[in-house]
């Protein structure tokens, strides 16, 4: 049995996760880079729980800045098994208005400038990405909206653009066409890394605008999306800690195998593979790497 341990990615507007206890920092070494801000590791209710600002305090890093791979090294670091993305988003229909939370089920990546993958040269994997979700979380984080009197809606599909602008009229249009519920600018490669380190991940996407698509709504601003963040950030914090009082202390196995994703993923043969790269994958692919025989 492993113990739960649930790590918080807070995005905008989430620089610090109140409620959280017996909190101290701990900045961890990662091979892949500096992470966003040093790890706040404390306890809600009992649960461990793994603190991370995903653009640091101050909003000091941009989306294409933010260095995913050390991230979510960190936190497999940390012992997280399952992880929870805070995220704003801009939203694509009128039924899911600034203010409604939106458990994804399902992501698009139209990312181009970011590492996505923590295999390569030397070591290559292939995990599946055909649910990217943990509906397990999904599930859990659904019980904790509904004791707390939150608007969730329980699946939709989050569109991950690069930015740091916001879309044109004409993205924004098409985006809406092909069905997709959300946008934001984060959340990938996040989940595809939270993957590949066998971490369970869920998103709950926190909508803040119509994006540029509503009649009603013309352009985007920040400051439009600054005055929506801070009540969604209230609700955020007793989301989180209804889910923690309420979490299983072992962790769940995932029902669709993301806490074994590398069990079939690494093709590379062992005399191929590059021992430097190896090194650097101690910690996310250290249960498969490890094995002997
Ligand atoms: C400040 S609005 C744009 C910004 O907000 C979202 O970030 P996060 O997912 O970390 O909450 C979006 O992806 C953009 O990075
Ligand atoms: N409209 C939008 N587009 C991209 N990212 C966002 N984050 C919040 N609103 C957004």
């Amino acid at each position: 049995m492993t113990k739960a341990v649930l790590g918080i990615i807070g995005g905008s507007g989430i620089y610090d996760l109140p409620g959280l206890e017996n909190v101290r920092e701990e900045r961890i070494e990662s091979p892949w880079g500096e992470p966003s801000a040093a790890l706040r590791i404390g306890d809600i209710a009992g649960l461990p729980i793994v603190f991370l600002s995903r653009h640091d305090k101050g909003h000091r890093l941009s989306p294409s800045d933010i260095n995913y791979r050390a991230n979510i090294d960190c936190l497999k670091r940390a012992g997280v098994t399952d992880l929870i993305s805070l995220s704003a988003c801009g939203s694509y229909k009128e039924e899911l208005p600034p203010g409604t939370f939106v458990l994804v089920d399902q992501f698009v990546d139209r990312t181009y400038n970011r590492p996505s993958s923590f295999f390569g040269k030397g070591c290559v994997a292939h995990v599946s990405m055909a649910h990217p979700v943990s509906p397990r979380l999904r599930i859990h984080l659904a019980e904790a909206a509904r004791a707390e009197d939150i608007e969730v809606v329980r699946d939709g599909t989050y569109v991950c653009m690069e930015g740091p602008q916001f879309s044109t009229l004409a993205e924004s249009l098409t985006y809406k066409e092909l069905g997709y519920s959300v946008i934001g600018m984060t959340n990938m490669p996040e989940a595809k890394l939270a993957r590949e380190a066998e971490i369970c991940y869920a998103t709950v996407a926190m909508v803040t605008d119509f994006d540029c698509w509503h009649p009603d709504h013309d352009a985007v601003t920040v400051q439009d999306i600054i005055k929506v963040l801070t009540e969604n950030a209230e609700n955020a914090a007793r989301l989180v800690s209804r889910l923690a009082k309420d979490f299983p202390r072992e962790h769940e196995e995932c029902p669709i195998g993301s806490d074994r994703a590398l069990d079939t993923a690494i093709i590379t043969a062992p005399e191929a593979r590059d021992p430097e790269l190896l090194k650097k994958l101690d910690a996310v692919a250290g249960r498969v790497l490890n094995q002997t025989g």
